[in-house]
């Protein structure tokens, strides 16, 4: 037999270059076609099982590190191996109460608990207010399923999302957005947003359908609208649809994110992705008014290439905010098909902080004029104070609410006592925390503050921790007359017992522009109209206000003008 002069390719590159010499060989001995592609398949399987079993291995390690740590912090029994508490803390145990729960906790294991979800999820509560401040600043991550509604809604967000990795550029960019830009704007806004709304209260006032959290929705809209949009938005004709769908998707939008796959297969869920589709297509189109009215263009030209210089940095083309927007990088509904196809998908941000922005400021407005209501004295003494600062400064055109004590401390207070959710949750998920007093918090635990335990403690805020009282944050002086009156206001931020914007590496970064805006709307609201309950309202308040934790009535409301 002829021997075979064709050395054997062993490898892949060396069997392509042998060419058809090797396919044409016919001896046995020598590599087939078949032969490279039976050893390529095996070389794969091996290294896809060299993979996995790499991955399960240190699934497996990180596991049993959560496993080992995790049992060291206190913390009850888990009363299941695969749910541990979380059928507890569902719908039919202590769910309602969760907050009673920890608290029952915290009184028998300290300040640090933990609570087993099932295998793999660990929880840990904190109320130690020296610790928080410690979890806030180290654990900068936050749990992973955060902003999914946001994903799912607006597509891909570059500041609500989990790890601080990649929220860190957005958050600089915003800060930089926030501070220089909305806080310049945000004490003139509110004028016009007063002038809107009252327009729409007049109407609203003839059907007889004002509620107190309606006119707090639009409010927050228009706040919101007009200090990102600035004039494009008061101009704008399809305002008053944006702000329906807004709330419509706001509505059903953690129901929506529930679903592990979201469900195809359900006619409702269509309907919901049509609706965010609209959303964005409309916010497109209050974008590319904006660029002509030069709003947001004039975010400067040196921040543009900001932006840009940002966005060439991470690698995403100026996906920051506003970067896409300016840079016309977006294809939002290209030939008019009305779907995302960007690749930055930058409407993810805008729509995310309307989103954000105005459930919480509209919870926040909805809390201030219900105590207004119910504290016709206060209300009183504010419009008071606001007469004479305006008195004092001669400016008709713009507010100086931080001479404003008692307003400021009234929007403070409001909101101690009803912060955006329960609890503020974070998460390290790469790192293990090691925190005072010895306690390791194992990487991928889920870090709880209970906001109503920390924010409502009398040790830190006294005996009337749980009522409303606004003169907490206010410093009082004496006059030369020996008369005592309200001069300044407490830094509320100091007292790291002060949670509703959170705090450390990812507080919000709305903070002082909702602080502000919600101010200078109530100064410019006050300052001309008296707020009061609409007659016979009063015994639905009195049976749900509650000054705890509770969801904000929304009680009927009038407007007064005031003489001149
Ligand atoms: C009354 C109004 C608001 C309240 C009570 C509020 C509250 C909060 C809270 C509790 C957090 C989580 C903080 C933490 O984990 O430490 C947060 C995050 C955030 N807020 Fe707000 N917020 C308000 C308004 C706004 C507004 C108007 C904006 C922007 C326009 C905004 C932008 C953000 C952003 C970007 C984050 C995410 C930060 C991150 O994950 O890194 N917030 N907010």
């Amino acid at each position: 037999m002829e021997a075979c002069d064709i050395r054997a390719p062993y490898t892949l590159v060396g069997f392509l270059l042998a060419g058809d010499k090797t396919i044409s060989s016919s001896s046995g001995a020598c590599f087939s076609l078949r032969d490279y592609f039976s050893r390529a398949i095996n070389f794969f399987l091996w290294i896809s099982l060299v993979s996995i079993s790499f991955l399960l291995s240190r699934k497996l390690a990180r596991l049993l590190r959560l496993w080992t740590i995790g049992s060291r912090i206190p913390g009850p029994p888990s009363p299941s191996f695969f749910s541990g508490h979380a059928k507890l803390l569902g719908a039919r145990g202590c769910g309602r109460d969760l907050t009673g729960y920890l608290s029952r906790l915290h009184e028998n294991y300290g300040p640090i608990v933990r609570l087993w979800l099932g295998p793999t999820q660990l929880l840990v509560s904190v109320k130690d207010v020296a610790v928080i401040k410690e979890i806030l600043i180290k654990a900068k991550d936050k749990y992973p399923l955060t902003g999914r509604e946001f994903r799912l809604a607006f597509g891909r967000s570059n500041i609500f999302v989990s790890s601080f990795e990649k929220v860190q550029e957005g958050r600089n960019y915003l800060t930089t957005f926030m501070n220089e830009r909305l806080l310049e704007r945000v004490n003139t806004v509110p004028l016009k947003v007063v002038e809107c709304v009252l327009g729409r209260v007049e109407s609203a006032m003839s059907k007889g359908i004002l509620d107190c959290r309606s006119l707090s929705q639009h409010v927050s809209f228009y706040i919101l609208g007009a200090a990102l949009f600035e004039e494009a938005f008061f101009n704008w004709s399809d305002a008053t649809l944006y702000e329906e769908l807004l709330l419509m998707i706001s509505k059903d939008a953690c129901y929506w994110a529930s679903y592990k796959i979201p469900p195809f297969w359900r006619r409702k869920y269509w309907t919901y992705q049509f609706l965010c589709t609209k959303l964005r297509c409309l916010t497109q189109d209050i974008i590319q008014q904006c660029r002509y009215n030069s709003t947001i263009t004039q975010i400067s030209q040196s921040s543009y290439e900001e932006v840009k210089s940002i966005g060439k940095l991470s690698g995403n083309g100026g996906a920051t905010l506003f970067g896409n927007l300016l840079s016309g990088n977006s294809s939002l509904n290209e030939g008019g098909k009305g779907h995302l196809v960007s690749t930055g998908e930058p409407f993810g941000d805008i729509l995310g902080m309307m989103f954000h922005g105005c459930s919480t400021i509209t919870n926040l407005l909805c809390s201030i004029l219900t105590r207004l209501v119910l504290h016709p004295e206060l209300q009183l003494k504010i419009f008071s104070e606001i007469k004479e600062v305006q008195q004092r400064t001669c400016n008709q055109d713009s507010y100086d609410v931080q001479k404003m004590p008692l307003l400021l401390a009234t929007v403070y207070e409001s909101a101690r006592l009803l912060p955006p959710g329960r609890l503020l949750q974070r998460c390290s998920l790469n790192h293990d925390l090691h925190l005072k007093w010895n306690i390791t918090v194992p990487a991928g635990a889920i870090l709880v503050v209970p906001l109503e335990l920390v924010q409502m403690d009398s040790s830190i805020w006294g005996e009337d921790a749980g009522h409303f009282n606004p003169h907490r944050f206010v410093v009082d002086s004496i006059d030369q007359e020996g008369r005592s009156q309200e001069d300044g206001i407490l830094e509320p931020y100091k007292n790291a017992a002060y949670l509703p914007f959170g705090s450390g590496s990812r507080a919000c970064l709305g903070k002082e522009f909702s602080v502000l805006g919600i101010s200078t709307f109530f100064a410019s609201l006050l300052l001309n109209y008296e707020v009061t309950l609409v007659p016979g309202s009063e015994n639905d308040l009195n049976s749900t206000v509650n000054d705890r934790f509770q969801p904000v009535p929304s009680p009927k409301i009038t407007f007064m003008k005031r003489n001149s």
